[in-house]
């Protein structure tokens, strides 16, 4: 059992932990897992199931309240007779025998959290508090999947887990980092009192298919707008930095935490570091040409120009980049364009994980680059846009 914070190196004295449920002994025990998996039917959530369930020896609970997750995340498991999902709210307590327990469920968009704060609030604390108290009840094992938001608009740069943040304690964010970090202190808490077996991963932004469209984070916002030939909304001043991590390199950090002895928190995340604008010139390039929408321009004297039914339209040809030349014609693809929006209050400045700690504990790092990751989610943004890809 892990019987020290990384957080700092402090020693802490536990107690052993609780005896597993008597399930365990019992004589037509299975040899399974049982892990409880909740907010699964979210976006992490969703592909964590998905790896837990090609181990055979799994079983999987998904309880999700389906605020941001949706049933349609986990249709290939529905009806397996190793996997059951629950509509269940984790604020109210819950009853179940599991050996393991991700705890997922929390809002993790900034404009879902801010939706109903004080909900927000409630999910962390009391979901928390009901999910370590179910913790401590079968003895099971538990994970929770803090952020890098606990860190607040860091002043230390890149952030290592020793760092104790600069959050605003009353600011709109605050909901959300703010009930992160009680989540994390509950979850120690539990820990030093009932020696329960606690895990914590500190996430940084993670990206890949599933996420919302439209749900406003980033990445998902830049891809559909691209798809769609929307301008990529760049929120002001464009020079603030997120690390973007590949939800399979995520999901891999979060099942070897589980299975580690290090309590944590890890920092979870790839150290790869954009500006705001640095992403959205990346995804310009690998989706801005994809979306098919293309100009057709005939030769006109010594340029180019449209056909249209009253003659020649002569037309300033800027980017070259977008132009191919098909039996005489001129192909323009329409240029994607950058606009700049106004920010919302408190949004971090810098944020880069320092991964030490994954690596030397965990021997995790991530292994999918941010142009490598982007095109894993074209299919899946076109599939729900509706954006057939042009030959
Ligand atoms: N995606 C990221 O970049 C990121 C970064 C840091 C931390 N995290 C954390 O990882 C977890 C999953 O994030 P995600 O990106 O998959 O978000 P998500 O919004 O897609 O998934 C959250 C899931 O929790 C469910 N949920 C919300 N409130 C609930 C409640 N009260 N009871 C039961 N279910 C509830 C939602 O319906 C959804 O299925 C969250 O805890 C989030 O804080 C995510
Ligand atoms: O990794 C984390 O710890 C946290 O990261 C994200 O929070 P945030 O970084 O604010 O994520 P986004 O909403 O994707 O914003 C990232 C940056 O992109 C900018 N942005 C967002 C949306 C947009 O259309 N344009 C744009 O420039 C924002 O201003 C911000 O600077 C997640 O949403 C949180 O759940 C998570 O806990």
């Amino acid at each position: 059992m892990a019987n020290n914070s990384s957080n700092g190196g402090e020693k802490t004295t536990t107690k052993p932990p609780p005896q597993p449920s008597p399930l365990r002994n019992s004589k037509f025990f299975q040899s399974n897992m049982r892990i409880l998996v909740t907010g699964g039917a979210g976006f992490i959530g969703s592909h964590l199931v998905d790896k837990l369930m090609e181990n055979k020896k799994n079983e999987v609970i998904v309880v999700d309240n389906f605020f941001t997750g949706s049933k349609d995340n986990l249709r290939k498991w529905i009806g397996h007779p190793r996997f059951e999902l629950i509509r269940h709210d984790v604020t109210e307590p819950l009853l179940v025998e599991v050996d393991q327990i991700y705890h997922l469920a929390c809002p993790a968009s900034p404009i879902f959290y801010k939706y109903n704060p004080v909900k927000t609030i409630k999910t962390n604390v009391i979901g928390t508090l009901n999910m370590l108290g179910l913790a401590k009840r079968v003895g099971a094992r538990i994970l929770l999947t803090s952020t890098s938001e606990v860190y607040g608009d860091p002043l230390v740069h890149p952030q290592p887990e020793s760092y104790w943040g600069n959050v605003n304690p009353i600011g709109v964010r605050s909901c959300y980092d703010e009930g992160k970090r009680v989540a994390e202190t509950l979850m120690f808490d539990y820990h030093r009192q009932h020696g329960i077996e606690i895990r914590i991963a500190r996430i940084f932004n993670t990206y890949g298919p599933r996420m919302n469209i439209d749900d406003g984070r980033v990445v998902s916002n830049f891809i559909a707008q691209a798809l769609r030939d929307e301008p990529l909304t760049v929120q002001l001043p464009g020079t603030q930095t997120r690390s973007f991590c590949y939800v399979s390199d995520m999901v891999d950090g979060l099942i070897r935490l589980m299975g580690g002895e290090h309590s944590g928190p890890i920092n979870i995340g790839n150290p790869g570091e954009f500006t705001m604008l640095e992403l959205a010139e990346t995804v310009k390039e690998e989706f801005g040409l994809a979306s098919g929408k293309q100009d057709q321009l005939h030769r006109w004297g010594w340029g180019w120009g449209h056909l249209t039914k009253y003659g020649m339209h002569k037309i300033v040809i800027k980017h070259e980049s977008r132009m191919k030349l098909a039996g005489g014609i001129l192909l323009i693809n329409p240029e994607v364009e950058i606009k700049k929006v106004e920010n919302t209050p408190d949004d971090p400045r810098q944020r880069k994980p320092d991964i030490t700690k994954a690596k030397e504990l965990l021997g995790w790092e991530p292994k999918l680059k941010l142009r490598e990751g982007l095109p894993l989610m074209e299919e899946d943004f076109r599939l729900r846009l509706g954006v057939a890809k042009k030959k």
